[in-house]
């Protein structure tokens, strides 16, 4: 789920991210490079670049959080919800939060991480969710190969809202 900020997208191209909160599930280290890949996926195909900013002001906080966070989408423990973002916008817009009472992975054990933040960025970037089974904006977790995770729905979507990229 998802604050639908309906037709909101960044002004800008160069986006900033920052990770708070980590999980315990997976080092530090792969956690950042699952997050920087998982925004590639849609920086690939728009004009948009990320940067990682280690302010508490980065557009896009990416934080892994229980039950109630400090937001008013509380997470629901194990299962149910993986995770929710905020459409663009100042303060909490743009932010993405992953409910640690899940089992993250880089691999196939448990949610994966990649899969689950590529689709919390394309609400971080201003998409809302599709009925197309095959989209990655699609509203429930599927396990599915880590190559080429957008639909051409998303790529024509995102280039929508932000023009085209290298590799669109
Ligand atoms: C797309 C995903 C990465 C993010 C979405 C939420 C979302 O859209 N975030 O932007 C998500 O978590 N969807 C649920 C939807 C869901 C599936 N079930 C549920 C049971 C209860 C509550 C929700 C669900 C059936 C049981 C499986 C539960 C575990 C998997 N959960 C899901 O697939
Ligand atoms: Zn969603």
């Amino acid at each position: 789920d998802y604050t639908d900020n309906t037709g909101s997208r960044w002004t800008k191209r160069i986006i900033s991210y920052n990770i708070g909160r980590y999980t315990s599930d997976i080092s530090p280290a792969t956690v950042d490079r699952l997050i920087d890949s998982a925004l590639n996926v849609w920086g690939r195909v728009s004009p948009l670049t990320f940067v990682r900013s280690f302010s508490r002001e980065a557009d896009i906080m990416v934080d892994f959080a229980a039950r109630e966070h400090g937001d008013s989408y509380p997470f629901d423990g194990p299962l149910g919800t993986l995770a929710h973002a905020f459409g663009p916008g100042e303060g909490i817009g743009g932010d993405a939060h992953f409910d640690d009472d899940e089992l993250w992975t880089a691999g196939s054990h448990g949610f994966n991480l990649y899969l689950v933040a590529a689709h919390e960025f394309g609400h971080s970037l201003g998409l809302g969710h599709s009925t197309n089974p095959e989209s990655l904006m699609y509203p429930t977790y599927k396990r599915q190969n880590q190559h080429n995770l957008l639909s051409r729905e998303d790529v024509v979507k995102i280039n929508i809202l932000y023009g085209r990229g290298s590799l669109s």
